[in-house]
């Protein structure tokens, strides 16, 4: 820890510092510490009801930890509130996709740049000059691309397969040019093999622009072949931290998992076999 009280660790992006969360007499998180940087995905897993949303929304600000700090970039925003750690660069999605259906996908993933500047100042983007007009259209068309949805662009987000869905809602959170990327649950819906093509996407957004992501996910094969490095909770404890093949190997995460994704954590393993 710094000289500076106020100051956090030197992460080049998100660090949690020994948070707990409490719901009245429940302590749904007890002492997570954890760090998402730039150019990492950093996974957060656990059985049902381990705390894993609750880590999620103590960092995005929809809820108040009672001991413990969250830093963005080393500055302390633990009383900062949704909107402001988003004009600090910590974008995220939604295990519910909300995506507005009066609107095409083009119109949907611009609106991800100007959800980040939100309430920074609302007269900018009335009197945008045309080079910041250009920068935005780029932006998105760039971000369509990454995702592999430009053919959708002029769609509407009702007419899409929930995997196409789940795409743009990536693609909006690209376009807002997040440093930092929370993604919740993304996998929720998708096949087998738009899973394995969406954690592709993730390491290519990560290698190409430098972001940092962290993400809550059930789903054992795009975790084990996608994050770099993972956490592990359980019952609100952190219990386990390694490389995908360190938690796959892990007797203490095994028997967390036991009786629930127990098989999908064996699949993994086998994958990792194959994969290192
Ligand atoms: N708003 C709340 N009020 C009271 N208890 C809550 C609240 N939110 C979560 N909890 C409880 O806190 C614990 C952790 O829940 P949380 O949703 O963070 O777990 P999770 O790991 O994300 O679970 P899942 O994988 O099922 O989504 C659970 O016991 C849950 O019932």
């Amino acid at each position: 820890m710094n000289a500076r009280s106020n100051e956090g660790p030197p992460v080049d992006g998100l660090a949690v510092e020994g948070v707990v969360v409490r719901f009245g007499g429940l302590v749904a998180v007890d002492g997570q510490t954890l760090q998402a940087p730039r150019g990492r995905i950093t996974g957060l897993i656990g059985p049902n009801g381990a705390g894993k949303t609750t880590t999620f929304n103590a960092c995005t600000g929809l809820v108040r930890p009672s001991e413990g700090k969250v830093y963005l970039f080393g500055e302390d925003v633990t009383q900062a509130p949704p909107q402001a750690r988003a004009r600090k660069g910590l974008g995220r999605t939604f295990q519910r996709m909300e995506l507005f259906d009066t609107l095409t996908v083009r119109e949907n993933v611009k609106l991800g740049r100007e959800a980040a500047m939100a309430g920074k100042n609302p007269l900018k983007h009335i009197r945008a000059t045309a080079s910041q007009t250009n920068r935005l259209r780029k932006l998105t068309e760039s971000s369509l691309e990454m995702c592999g949805i430009g053919h959708l662009a002029g769609r509407r987000p009702a007419d899409l397969s929930t995997g196409q869905r789940r795409l743009v809602e990536l693609a909006r959170c690209i376009a807002g040019e997040f440093p930092i990327m929370l993604l919740d649950e993304p996998s929720s819906g998708l096949d087998g093999k738009e899973t394995e093509a969406f954690g592709k996407i993730l390491r290519d957004v990560v290698a190409e622009r430098n972001v940092g992501i962290l993400i809550v996910e059930h789903d054992m094969a795009l975790v084990m072949s996608t994050c770099n490095y993972i956490h592990v909770l359980d019952f609100g404890k952190p219990i386990f931290e390694g490389t995908p093949a360190e938690v796959a190997a892990s007797p203490v995460v095994r028997a967390a998992y036991l009786g629930s994704e127990a098989e999908g954590l064996a699949s993994a393993d086998d994958d990792l076999v194959t994969l290192h």
